[in-house]
């Protein structure tokens, strides 16, 4: 393990009350020590770090002059919350980040009462803030709220739904938008050139026309507060700006990484008679880490990594992602079709959509974090004829399952959901996880719901999704490599809700959706081994099912089992509604369900959330052996209990 950062100071400091004791000359050391705390503490667990590096002031500013927790502070997204996490009483836990049983990689509210609000999906911090701060008021208790959100994450509709509604809280909400000029790839579109000509364009006023401007803006207060200091004068802007369109006083924008500006400024806005009041914060993400800085990804998330050189362990060589899959037989297949696009929501090397957009730059659309626009957009581009690729993960497309119903699924308009990470993902937790897509989608009319069990399916179904012109579709895979199978040349276009057997048997029958198929076959190999003849079937489609298929198992098999990654109401729920409305379990069919369990599951290796979740091929066996009430000695001599 590399050695520990030295960090005299931080060692004082276990909660924002030690902070708030230290003398403002003490606070640059602090911040110091913070970020080479934060950045050690990533080293050896892997994790967002760029972000955080990026807010490691802000942190200490904030806690320094606002009254945490009772001023409730929400982090957008949360990715950024480390340096939070270490000043707020978790520091001996830090270096568990995001392990099985550790520390969340997001806020969590059980975690500590300085996470007032979980997060992980961005643009909810606006809300949250102003529902703290409105519940205050209400209540007659202390405490604003306080959003910390991201340039990238106020490109998203429900912060301006929150900022539009916002002017009841007063000066109980401060929103401080912290523009890095990133997002997890650069940043896109119309607000991010805004706020660039902002920042490119701003100049740092003198006192007198700050004073002139502060009468003008704010209270006497926070003007007198104001004069008193040139700190603050810089950071103000001349001229409207969009926020105050919507009824904020706008400061900034500051320079997020000196405390000697930002102290001051934060200080008038807490003591600011008048609001709500937006701080626009310009800071570096990656700040203070050199490998960071320069990388062009400005070290979002990252491997465990050598701190000296910031050289990330590399994972072992292994089967292609399922993302580059899906993007490369998109791209070739759009070589023949141009009709074909690809959309991102501001997702565009996590879905593979980086790939196209290099073969095809002028037909990938990235749309920043707007998963509710990029599925309206693309039922307008299946309107007028193309064949849009959505790509989005199940975790975020779940955000627009209003326009995925209204707008796709009644017109019954061809848009293809490429939806990745779908299934457990590891060290993102509960709030990635891809649990609900096959629930929320096979339950619409008009829709296609297809899961691919390896890498060469996925081939097989990205090229199936583009013939697919008489409705929506859907292909779901998971996060990471494949199987290692060898990728087809040519891909088929699968028949339309036609699944495959894959093993044949006769006593058992295992119906698999998606990546599972794997431990399907190996509960086989031992049912088999018991004396258990077993049939394997990948469904590949979970709407519309294979009834055909499934009527034949059901009706040939003594006991049947279904395995999917996904939660309950999935193709569980559905083959057991086609079951019992055919008169298919009257005759006494043994037929069991297996599914994510109903809970929210907190972060660890995926093979260990998928063995705690019981869907591995030991859990299928015993399943299969419970439902035949089976004594395991008894089988393994061959009899019948
Ligand atoms: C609804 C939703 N879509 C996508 C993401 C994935 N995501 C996490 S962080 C991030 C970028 C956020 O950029 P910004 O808010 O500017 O924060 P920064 O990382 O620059 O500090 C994205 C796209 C998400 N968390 N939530
Ligand atoms: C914070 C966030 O939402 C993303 O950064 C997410 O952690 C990416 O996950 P993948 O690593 O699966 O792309
Ligand atoms: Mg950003």
């Amino acid at each position: 393990m590399a050695d520990l950062p030295s960090t005299p100071l931080l060692d004082t400091v276990d909660t924002p009350e030690d902070l708030r004791k230290l003398d403002p000359k003490q606070l640059r050391q602090l911040a110091d020590e913070l970020r080479a705390e934060t950045i050690s503490a990533v080293g050896s667990t892997g994790g967002h770090l760029g972000s955080g590096l990026g807010v490691v002031e802000l942190t200490v500013a904030i806690h320094y002059v606002f009254n945490t927790p009772d001023d409730r502070l929400i982090w957008d997204v949360g990715h950024q919350c480390y340096p939070h996490k270490i000043l707020t009483g978790r520091r001996d836990r830090i270096r568990t980040l995001r392990q099985g049983g550790g520390l969340s990689g997001f806020t969590k509210r059980s975690e500590s009462e300085y996470d007032p609000f979980g997060a992980a999906h961005s643009s909810t911090s606006i809300s949250a803030a102003l529902g703290f701060a409105i519940a205050n008021k209400l209540g007659d208790k202390p405490g604003k709220g306080i959003a910390v959100i991201g340039d990238g994450a106020m490109s998203a509709g429900m912060a301006y739904e929150a900022m539009n509604n916002a002017e009841a809280a007063g000066n109980r909400l401060v929103v401080i938008l912290n523009d890095n000029d990133m997002s997890i790839a650069p940043p896109v579109g119309g607000l991010s050139a805004y706020l660039a000509r902002m920042v490119s364009s701003s100049e740092y006023l003198g006192l007198r026309s700050l004073a002139k401007r502060a009468i003008r803006k704010f209270s006497r207060r926070l003007t007198a507060a104001a004069g008193k200091t040139e700190e603050f004068a810089r950071g103000l802007v001349t001229g409207g700006t969009l926020f105050e369109e919507l009824g904020f006083y706008y400061v900034g924008p500051i320079d997020g990484h000196n405390l000697e500006h930002l102290i001051p400024v934060l200080e008038n806005v807490r003591d600011a008679e008048d609001g709500p009041i937006l701080v626009h914060v310009v800071t570096k993400k990656g700040k203070g880490y050199a490998p960071a800085e320069a990388a062009a990804d400005k070290y979002h998330g990252v491997q465990k990594f050598d701190v000296i050189t910031g050289t990330q362990a590399k994972a072992p060589p292994g089967p292609p992602a399922y993302q580059n899959v899906f993007a490369d037989q998109l791209i070739k297949d759009a070589e023949h079709d141009p009709r074909i696009v690809a959309i991102t929501a501001a997702m565009p090397s996590g879905t593979g959509v980086d790939r196209f957009a290099r073969a095809y730059p002028d037909r990938t659309f990235d749309v920043g974090i707007a998963e509710q626009h990029a599925v309206t957009f693309a039922a307008g581009l299946a309107a007028q004829g193309m064949r849009p690729f959505c790509a989005i993960y199940s975790t975020f497309l779940q955000r627009a399952y209003d326009q995925v119903v209204h707008d796709v699924a009644i017109q019954n308009l061809p848009v293809r959901f490429a939806i990745d990470r779908a299934g457990l993902v590891g060290a993102d937790g509960a709030t990635h996880a891809g649990s609900f897509d096959v629930t929320y989608l096979a339950t619409l009319p008009n829709m296609v719901v297809m899961a691919a069990a390896d890498e060469a399916e996925l081939v097989h179904m990205t090229h199936t999704a583009v013939l697919h012109d008489s409705g929506p579709i859907a292909l779901r895979y998971p996060r990471g490599g494949g199987t290692g199978v060898a990728l087809p040349q040519v891909p088929q276009r699968l028949e339309i809700g036609k699944g495959r057997i894959v093993r044949e048997g006769k006593t058992v029958a295992i119906l698999s959706l998606g990546t599972r198929l794997a431990e399907a076959l190996r509960a086989a190999d031992t049912l088999e081994a018991k004396g258990l003849s077993t049939t394997v079937a990948d469904l590949r489609f979970a709407k519309p099912l294979d009834e055909e298929l499934i009527r034949r198992l059901l009706t040939t098999h003594e006991v049947a089992v279904t395995i999917e990654e996904g939660a309950i109401g999935g193709l569980g729920a559905h083959v057991l509604t086609m079951a019992s409305d055919q008169g298919l379990i009257d005759a006494g069919l043994k037929l069991r369900t297996m599914r994510l369990p109903d809970l929210f599951q907190d972060q660890d290796k995926p093979e260990l959330q998928y063995a705690e979740a019981g869907l591995n091929a030991e859990n299928i066996v015993d399943t299969v052996l419970k439902a035949l009430r089976y004594n395991e000695a008894v089988v393994t001599d061959g009899a019948r209990a």
